[in-house]
């Protein structure tokens, strides 16, 4: 897909969350810190017209998870905080299979009115259609990392995108060239979280998880684990790190599935304020 293709595939396909309409007259002063940047904001809740399906939306969607207004107001008022900040660069979500990089990079996406790509589905556009798993076995490994390599090398040309790549593109350091031209942020989940959560929707579309024998948890939780340990010092080039087991501690939660995807899109802006600041000597 030529980089003019990819520019012009990002604006069909971008779906940007109109600005905010706040509502309620009372505005408050609550000060957010991090760029001890002053921010109005309604007390009221915030309503977010999402431009996706044209359907007003009072809750940030992204596929089955919803959350509620307060999380989604926080969530907005961060990204507002950051955005400015940011410069355009893009996001780049790394992480293991299962560790939420699509559902959370779409949260993301709407909530600094960047487009969202996911580098697997750019891939399987640029073979065809052919599915992920139909790459793997018709053509092999090789092939779809240097088609993922390819992906990746474009979109570092472009700017305002959050992007989730799939969990094995940390490790080919050329691919760590192009997404170091951005922020990226990785999602770190506790290989037993994500076999519960692969296991719920099966292992068919992630060729990598089908050679172990044994029930399908099992299966799949041995060969995150090996995969884990193969990844981890490469998963930590990452610019900022976004724990679950850091987040239960820190919020009190009883387990990383209490996390919604919108609270984890909030820690990452957190996570990137926090390297941003870094970046600035602060
Ligand atoms: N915070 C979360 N809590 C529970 N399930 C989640 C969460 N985030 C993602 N999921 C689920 O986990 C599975 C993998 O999510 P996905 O975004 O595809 O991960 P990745 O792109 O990293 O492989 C999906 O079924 C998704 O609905
Ligand atoms: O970990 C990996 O090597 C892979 C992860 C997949 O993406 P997700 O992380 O989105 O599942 C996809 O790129 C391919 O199956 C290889
Ligand atoms: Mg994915």
């Amino acid at each position: 897909m030529e980089a003019k293709a990819v520019q012009a595939f990002q604006f069909s396909t971008m779906t940007r969350s109109t600005k905010p309409e706040r509502t309620g007259p009372n505005d408050s002063l609550r000060m957010f810190g991090g760029f001890k940047k002053q921010l109005f904001v309604s007390s009221k809740s915030l309503v977010v017209a999402c431009s996706h399906n044209n359907i007003p939306a009072r809750t940030l969607e992204s596929e089955t998870f919803h959350a509620p207004v307060d999380e989604n107001f926080i969530l907005k008022s961060k990204s507002q905080e950051i955005e400015p900040y940011l410069n355009g660069r893009c996001i780049y979500l790394v992480g293991m299979m299962g560790s939420g990089k699509t559902t959370v990079g779409k949260i993301l996406s709407q909530a600094l009115s960047y487009a969202f790509f996911d580098s697997d589905a750019l891939v399987e556009e640029e073979v065809d259609g052919t599915s992920v798993a139909d790459i793997f076995k018709h053509y092999g490994e090789t092939f779809f990392r240097t088609k993922e390599t390819e992906i990746l090398r474009k979109l570092s040309m472009m700017h305002r995108n959050v992007i989730s790549t799939g969990g094995g593109a940390v490790v080919r350091p050329i691919n760590w060239k192009y997404m170091h031209q951005g922020i990226s942020v990785w999602l770190d989940v506790p290989v037993e979280a994500l076999a519960q959560r692969i296991t719920a929707v099966g292992t068919d579309s992630r060729p990598l998880l089908n050679y172990e024998s044994g029930d399908a948890y099992t299966k799949t939780f041995m060969r995150l684990s090996a995969l884990f340990e193969e990844r981890s010092e490469a998963y930590a080039n990452a610019n900022a790190r976004v724990s679950l087991e850091n987040m239960v501690a820190k919020l009190g939660q009883r387990d990383v599935s209490d996390l919604s995807p919108t609270a984890i899109a909030m820690e990452a802006l957190e996570q990137i304020k926090d390297f941003l600041m870094s970046e600035d000597g602060c």
